[in-house]
């Protein structure tokens, strides 16, 4: 069985890499100087407090945001976001809504398909978005981030507003994505429904990174965060 990082694992070329980053709002910082190394391949887990700086990160990483100091370097390749507003079409159905987002890449009817059926989207795809419940707006959001097959993805809690089962279906998917070279990081505070799945896990508190390791199925998440941030 090949490796399941072939080609990109522990080449620091396809890394994403923070360095003494820093964002400051008007009197708040929300990142107080992050070092962090996203590396290939990895599903990375960002999780802390509300307000530790999670979804700053991800915009800063994506490009919507600048830091105010430090430096964020991401290898060239395409990229999926699913943040926590969804941003669907909301006047299209969820198959446009799928087709045009994957018009923006070459990754195929087949890998659509696949992407609609693996989020549980078969049985709204003729529905109008904009019709759609909370969690069905979510799971499109989420198809979206993967439809052009990027080589990142970024999702801003994407278990929100999802029943059990659907979140089962998220986090095997993206593990699944991940069993190649892409690289997907989410912000999460659902640390119990990824955590098996996980490779790469970083608690933020107050903006500052206080842990950051690799990990496997076994460890005891919930009380590696207990410990950091009670
Ligand atoms: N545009 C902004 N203007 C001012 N302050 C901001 C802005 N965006 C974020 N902040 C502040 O930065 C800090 C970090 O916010 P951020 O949204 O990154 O945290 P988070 O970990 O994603 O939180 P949550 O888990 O609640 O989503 C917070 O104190 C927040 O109020």
């Amino acid at each position: 069985m090949a490796d399941r990082h072939e080609g990109a694992d522990g080449d620091p070329a396809h890394e994403i890499r923070l360095d003494g980053v820093v964002r400051r709002y008007d009197g708040v910082t929300a990142l107080a100087g992050v070092d962090l190394r996203i590396e290939a391949g990895d599903l990375h887990a960002l999780v802390g407090p509300n307000g530790s700086g999670k979804s700053t990160l991800l915009s800063l990483v994506v490009g919507l945001d600048r830091p105010t100091s430090g430096t964020i370097s991401r290898p060239e390749g395409r990229i999926g976001c699913g943040f926590q507003t969804p941003s669907v079409y909301t006047d299209l159905t969820v198959d446009e809504n799928l087709r045009v987002f994957a018009a923006m890449g070459d990754a195929g009817d087949d890998w659509l398909a696949n992407v609609r059926s693996g989020l549980g989207l078969d049985e709204v795809r003729s529905r109008v978005a904009a019709d759609l419940s909370g969690g069905y707006q979510r799971l499109l959001d989420v198809a979206l981030a993967f439809v052009r097959r990027p080589a990142f993805v970024l999702l801003d809690e994407p278990l929100d507003e999802l029943d059990d089962a659907a979140r089962e279906r998220v986090v095997g998917f993206v593990a699944d994505y991940c069993e190649g070279d892409p690289t997907v990081v989410v912000s999460t505070h659902h640390l119990d429904a990824f955590g098996p799945s996980l490779d790469r896990l970083t608690v933020l508190a107050d903006g500052d990174v206080r842990y950051d390791e690799r990990v496997d199925g076994s460890d005891d998440y919930r009380a590696i965060y207990r410990d950091l941030v009670g």
